[in-house]
């Protein structure tokens, strides 16, 4: 089933380019792909290609100056300032790619217990301390600032807050940056439960080497534009069962491929 669609989307900013005229330089364009329940679809692409802006889209977080086109919708219906109160949190969560997005002020403790509030979910200590132990997070990290978190701890918390209202849809912007190897295990891994749970799940990376081992599917932004949409399955042997030549380059330009060439099945 169709948890969220992105119809021929685009995002560009306002400019002034005189006194009083501005105009829209576009910054993402056209873009259109599907997450169903069960999966995790990957986006991936470089840095500056857009994929935080699509993520903050959908969450209505864009900067104040940029305008959209298309559509978003989710099970469906349209997804905009009406429509998406109702649906953070508790249907669909944001884990934003940068941990300054949680409160400087405020120990994690509280600020995981407002999320699931602000969910609508149960919110008792037990719940909570599950909650974090998921994330392999003890009472101290509980209980501590921000500030006094690891990064891997902090990028850890941030996934428990946004999971903890259950949401069926999940969005994580570089989940894994900045992470060790076992940190970003503990990370995917847990995307890749939520997926096997039934949740749907968009995973924002840069590097395909990684997403590969737990996407479904892999969709391919270059400056803005999606270059191609592939099962993550075709990413094996020469690329041979890629369907664009983009992925395949890609796919090719990995350390580990190197050794092949670019002219074998
Ligand atoms: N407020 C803004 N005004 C104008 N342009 C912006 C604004 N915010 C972002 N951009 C531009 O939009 C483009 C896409 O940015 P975005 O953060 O979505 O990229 P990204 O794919 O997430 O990159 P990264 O992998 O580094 O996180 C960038 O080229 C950036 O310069
Ligand atoms: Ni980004």
């Amino acid at each position: 089933m169709t948890l969220l669609s992105f119809h021929d989307f685009g995002i560009g900013f306002r400019r002034y380019s005189g006194l009083l005229s501005t105009r829209e330089v576009p910054v993402v364009n056209g873009i259109g792909f599907t997450v169903r329940r069960g999966e995790v679809v990957a986006l991936i692409g470089a840095s500056g290609g857009g994929k935080s802006l699509i993520a903050h889209a959908l969450f209505g977080v864009l900067p104040p100056n940029a305008c959209t086109t298309g559509a978003i919708r989710f099970e469906g219906r349209v997804v905009d300032e009406r429509s998406r109160p109702s649906l953070l949190g508790r249907r669909m969560a944001l884990m934003p790619q940068s941990v300054s997005h949680l409160d400087p002020m405020a120990r994690c403790i509280s600020q995981l217990r407002w999320a699931a509030r602000r969910a609508g979910a149960a919110a008792d200590d037990a719940r909570l301390a599950a909650t974090l132990a998921q994330f392999g997070l003890g009472a101290e990290a509980g209980n501590a600032f921000p500030h006094q978190l690891s990064g891997g701890m902090a990028r850890r918390m941030l996934m428990a807050i946004a999971t903890i209202g259950d949401p069926d849809l999940i969005v994580a912007d570089e989940p894994t940056s900045g992470l060790d190897d076992d940190n970003a295990d503990i990370v995917l891994a847990r995307l890749r439960k939520l997926a096997g749970d039934g949740k749907g799940v968009l995973l924002v990376t840069h590097s395909l080497a990684s997403a590969l081992a737990y996407a479904d599917r892999v969709c391919l932004i270059r400056d803005g534009r999606l270059e191609g949409e592939e099962d993550a399955a075709g990413f094996s042997g020469g690329g041979g069962g890629l369907r664009t030549a983009y992925a395949r380059v890609l796919w090719r330009a990995l350390p580990q491929n190197e050794f092949r060439g670019g002219d074998h099945a």
